[in-house]
């Protein structure tokens, strides 16, 4: 395992005692809670942007986290992310949002500091990109994708 210190930003005094942290020793998400006044009803097909009273500054490039549907909310309840993964930057700065939508049949009330999705770290690599006009070697999938190898 890896550790990396994250600069954290408590925006909202009552995440003050909610910053998140891992749930077991092998854990790989930490889960973000809904920093809300009062519960939100979210309608069958219905997305809301939901603030986590947090913001993180990762600062190395070579990190990046995304956040991800908590699996027990996304099958049971139908309740993903609206961008159904979320990108944030290491130079980003500013508060942790969570788009939720309920992809369900049913209504579904997100309660004040409910737990609403997962942050997860991951190392990134940026791609210098040099040009040319053909690839030097020929792989054996070559141009084929989209299901050319068969189901089997
Ligand atoms: O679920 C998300 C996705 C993004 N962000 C923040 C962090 C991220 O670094 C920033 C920009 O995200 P992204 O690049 O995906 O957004 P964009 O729509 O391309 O807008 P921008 O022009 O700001 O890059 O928004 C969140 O808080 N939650």
């Amino acid at each position: 395992m890896t550790t990396t210190t994250v600069d954290l930003k408590v925006l909202d005094p009552r995440m003050a005692e909610q910053v998140p942290s891992y749930a077991t020793p092998g854990s790989a998400g930490l889960d973000l809670r809904a920093c809300l006044d009062a519960p939100i009803t979210l309608a069958p097909g219905q997305t809301t942007l939901i603030p986590t009273g947090l913001a993180i500054h990762i600062g190395d490039p070579g990190l990046a986290a995304i956040i991800l549907p908590r699996s027990g909310l996304g099958h049971k309840h139908g309740i993903v992310l609206g961008n159904l993964v979320g990108l944030i930057d290491s130079d980003y700065q500013g508060q942790l949002m969570v788009s939720c939508w309920n992809r369900g049949q049913s209504e579904f009330v997100i309660q004040p500091f409910e737990r609403i999705a997962q942050l997860v770290l991951v190392p990134v690599v940026q791609a210098a990109f040099r040009r040319v006009e053909e690839f030097g070697d020929a792989s054996s999938r070559g141009e084929g994708g989209f299901g050319s190898t068969g189901k089997h």
